[in-house]
């Protein structure tokens, strides 16, 4: 017995071409895999990789699957959802795995055909890299998977996608939409922010200095900006859509940044060790969590 007839992902990028892999591999997901995209270079690089049985640019052909998953960037989801919404058949469902919810929920909701659900869900895994080739089977794996069904959503269709996601090795818990934006802007748009930031403090230094700083940057600079390296336009999208919990978050972040220089200028030895003790136990709290 497989989960879905047919799964289709629209967006085969690194998220979506990381579910695709992985339904490859267990067939107890879906008998039939479709891949949709506006980019032909993109279909093109599935077809090659094998990891779709159907390859389409026509998205009302990818509506017809039982599971609709749009792995697009934040902006496009609404455009794309309702485009496809028309084409859905009854008791099929539709998802995506936008990192921010904002006003998604709501408006797709009003939207949608009878009998038709719609279950998003957040991956809490990822990389700086983009596109079908940076995607990978194991991405899921002991992650956390967030699902932020509206309210009044069918719980078979929620279940359903809880088993999509067990399915890809992750771990499940349904939360608020609200909730869901101000978790995620700390532990993951806030980071996103200041990792560009830093980077474009270094990019706006003398440019004796730049050079210098990118030629003796060492592992402190390297894996705290990391994740600079990824998608402007995925980043933009998150950025705007999460905008007033994300500009809350930043506030809360200038504050404590200016009771740590407070503290540096007082001299004040006390406070400035307190804060790094914190920061070092939340970070060692952190790994030791992800080892149990
Ligand atoms: N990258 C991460 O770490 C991560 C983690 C969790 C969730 N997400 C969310 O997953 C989604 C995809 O992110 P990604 O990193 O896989 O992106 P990606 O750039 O690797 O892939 C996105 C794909 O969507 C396609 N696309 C864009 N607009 C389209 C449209 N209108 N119609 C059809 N196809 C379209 C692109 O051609 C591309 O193939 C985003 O909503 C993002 O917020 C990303
Ligand atoms: O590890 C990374 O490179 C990521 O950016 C993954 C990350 C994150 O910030 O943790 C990015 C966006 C998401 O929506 C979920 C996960």
């Amino acid at each position: 017995m497989t989960l879905f007839k047919s799964l289709a992902v629209v967006g085969p990028g690194l998220i979506g071409s990381s579910i695709l892999r992985r339904a490859r591999e267990d067939r107890g997901i879906a008998q039939t895999l479709i891949a949709a995209d506006s980019n032909a270079a993109v279909l093109d690089r599935v077809r090659e990789l094998g990891l779709a049985d159907i390859v389409t640019a026509d998205l009302a052909e990818a509506a017809k699957a039982d599971c609709v998953v749009l792995c697009v960037p934040v902006g496009a989801v609404e455009a794309v959802a309702l485009e496809m919404l028309p084409y859905m058949k009854q008791g099929a469902i539709l998802t995506d795995v936008a990192s921010v919810r904002g006003q998604l929920g709501p408006r797709i909701s009003t939207a949608l055909p009878t009998g038709v659900s719609y279950v998003p869900a957040h991956p809490m895994a990822g990389t700086e890299h983009s596109g079908p080739d940076a995607g990978f089977a194991t991405l899921f794996e002991d992650r956390w998977c967030l699902l932020i069904p509206p309210a009044n959503t069918d719980t078979s269709a929620i279940h359903k996608i809880e088993q999509l996601w067990k399915q890809c090795g992750a771990r499940t818990r349904v939360l608020e939409d609200a909730y869901h934006d101000q978790v995620c802007a700390i532990v993951s748009h806030l980071p996103h922010l200041l990792a560009f930031t830093i980077c474009d403090t270094a990019d706006n230094l003398s440019d004796e200095l730049r050079a210098d700083v990118l030629e003796y940057a060492a592992s402190g600079f390297r894996d705290f900006t990391r994740i600079a390296a990824s998608d402007p336009v995925m980043w933009r999208d998150i950025f705007l859509a999460n905008r007033e919990i994300l500009l809350e978050t930043l506030d809360r972040f200038t504050a404590d940044t200016k009771g740590m220089a407070d503290a540096i200028r007082a001299g004040d030895v006390e406070s400035i060790t307190d804060r790094i003790a914190r920061g070092r136990q939340i970070r060692r709290t952190l790994i030791a969590n992800r080892q149990a």
